[in-house]
């Protein structure tokens, strides 16, 4: 199979290939599960494996029971025994228990726009999974075992960007899983190892028989929050990669600028010591260390800079404590996400031990709706500071004799540089922040018969959120293009050529081989990145780093490298 042929975004973000080309087995059910562990199996096709604990599988099995002995004594439950949502004042009899959940799926098709990234649906089917081990579902063995099934065969249910509120959990996003897991009809369709089908036919070729649902079972698949909570969880995975290249990307602008490294000492820090702040610093610290193009002032002397300022001004000087809450903020959402990964969102729960189940609401997505909001919130602030650094770089009047736009050769007049790379940027930043703005707060008109009348967004803020990752992409690309001509052309003020690998830090400089060698552009002592405009095309560049950085490429492991943590 052509690995490209499961890439729905060929331009932006990695699908990559499901067929495992990773060695890693994923266990489900004995713990808890980390961001690490849900990329590994939606990107990278980690096998998934449920947990033989005997004791998690009779629990399983005993919320079953639960649940068909209640139906067999007609007790009044939500979902079971009832209608649904603003019509659970209907009661259902024994007979019909089981056809109320196939309806259940069937008028929840209503799923529309553009399908989710198939990464997406896989991380989703790993969570749900995750979830029902519990035993608080009742939901059987079986039907977990089909979300196995199909995770470790690469067979992945068609789901759409449109549909949930995020308030009974992702209603219409997991109705289109259910469906395709059980083989419910033919319009149920999936893709399998990148060929698209019915499900009734992917079933066939896995060996496996429609299957019909018992009381509860559909209510358990499709209330819950494991699709918002799946794209968050890649979406926060790609997110830190970003904070790490957007730390990678001041690096170099700071070494391109002249910038000192004093603004980093631990003394100023350990005096303001917020956990992210810290982090910056000593990074930034780690990033210069040895570099021949900051000024090494760490010892505490400052000296007069002549017409500018004695100090950096504030894009450099206070890089730690504006990235310092960012840094903490993206920890926060990771501490909830891998909670919301690790709980059971359904309703109603069962209660084995006492034999009893209880009404309640886990299914609302509100750490996922306002988590993913303030990701957004925090990619607009990184984009800003990127923004602000490239401005300075480009600017003679503060960027310490660097040529305007960074041309590369000055000789000739009709160089205008990186000034249309500005530009494009500039197009972009505004976007990010208007990204960054929330739909936690946001109300559709009270909901389903009043019933869902408070509702999280959080499926469409963590659309949106992967939509803000994508763009951002783009733009990091784009500072990191700047930060490598601004550091070749300091190379020269410093060492009258422009191989940097000579000047750049340590750490910095396997940075920027990488740039250079997915852009296909190997450092030179003659030439800076760009000397002419016309002899490369800047957009291809901007591509292949947009696409090296999403799929975890050169670039990335180059940063990975150098964070300790
Ligand atoms: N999350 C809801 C379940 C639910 C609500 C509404 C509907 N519905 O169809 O409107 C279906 C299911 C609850 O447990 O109360």
């Amino acid at each position: 199979m052509n690995q490209t042929s499961l890439n729905q975004d060929k331009t932006t973000h990695a699908t990559a290939s499901f067929l495992g080309n990773t060695s890693k087995t994923v266990k489900v059910g004995d713990g808890n599960l980390n961001i690490n562990d849900v990329v590994h199996v939606a990107r990278h096709g980690a096998k998934v494996q449920l947990t033989n604990h005997p004791e998690i599988l009779q629990g399983v099995q005993a919320s079953c029971d639960y649940i068909r002995n209640a139906v067999e004594s007609g007790q009044p439950i939500y979902g079971v025994t009832s209608g649904f949502g603003g019509m659970a004042n209907v009661v259902i009899p024994p007979e019909s228990a089981a056809l109320l959940q196939n309806n259940l799926v069937w008028y929840h098709k209503t799923g529309a726009g553009q399908k989710l990234p198939l990464a997406d649906v896989r991380a989703a089917m790993l969570l749900r999974a995750n979830s029902h081990l519990h035993g608080a579902s009742g939901i059987r063995l079986e039907l977990i075992q089909r979300m196995e099934t199909f995770l470790n065969a690469g067979v992945t249910p068609h789901v759409y960007e449109f549909g949930s509120i995020g308030a009974s959990g992702d209603l219409v996003p997991l109705s289109y899983i259910t469906g395709a897991l059980i083989g419910l009809e033919k319009c149920y369709t999936v893709d399998f190892n990148g060929e698209e089908m019915n499900a009734l036919t992917a079933l066939e070729l896995l060996g496996l028989k429609p299957l019909q649902l018992l009381p509860k079972e559909s209510l358990a698949m499709m209330n819950g929050t494991s699709v918002m909570t799946a794209i968050a969880a890649n979406c926060v995975y790609d997110t830190k990669v970003l904070l790490k290249v957007a730390m990678g990307a001041h690096a170099l602008a700071i070494q391109g600028l002249n910038g000192t490294n004093q603004s980093f000492h631990p003394f100023i820090h350990q005096l303001k010591p917020h956990n992210g702040q810290k982090w910056a610093a000593s990074q930034m610290l780690n990033l210069l260390m040895g570099s021949r193009l900051v000024r090494d002032e760490l010892d505490g002397s400052h000296n007069y800079r002549g017409e500018e300022p004695i100090q950096d001004r504030y894009s450099l000087r206070c890089l730690p404590q504006y990235m310092g809450p960012i840094v903490d903020g993206i920890e926060q959402i990771q501490q909830q996400i891998e909670i919301e990964i690790n709980s059971v969102t359904d309703n109603p729960l069962i209660d084995v031990e006492n034999q009893a189940s209880y009404h309640g609401g886990n299914f609302l997505g509100q750490y996922i709706g306002v988590g993913m909001d303030q990701l957004r919130y925090y990619i607009g602030l990184l984009a800003k500071h990127l923004d602000v650094q490239i401005a300075y770089l480009v600017t003679p009047e503060f960027n310490n004799g660097l040529p305007a736009s960074l041309v590369g050769n000055k000789g000739r007049a009709v160089n205008m540089g990186l000034k249309g790379l500005q530009i494009s940027g500039n197009s972009i930043m505004p976007l990010l922040s208007f990204y960054g703005n929330s739909i936690a707060d946001r109300f559709p008109t009270h909901a389903e018969q009043y019933n869902q009348n408070l509702n999280s967004q959080g499926f469409a803020s963590a659309n949106l959120a992967r939509q803000s990752v994508r763009i951002f992409q783009q733009y990091m690309a784009m500072a990191l293009m700047f930060g490598v001509q601004a550091v070749d052309l300091r190379t020269y003020v410093t060492a009258e050529h422009y191989d940097a690998r000579a000047t750049l830090s340590p750490a910095t400089r396997d940075l920027y081989v990488a740039i250079r060698d997915v852009v296909g552009q190997p450092p030179s002592a003659d030439r800076p990145y760009i000397w002419n405009d016309d002899e490369q095309a800047l957009d291809e560049h901007i591509a292949k780093i947009a696409i090296d950085i999403a799929n975890g490429g050169k670039i990335v492991q180059a940063i990975n490298n150098l964070f300790q943590s």
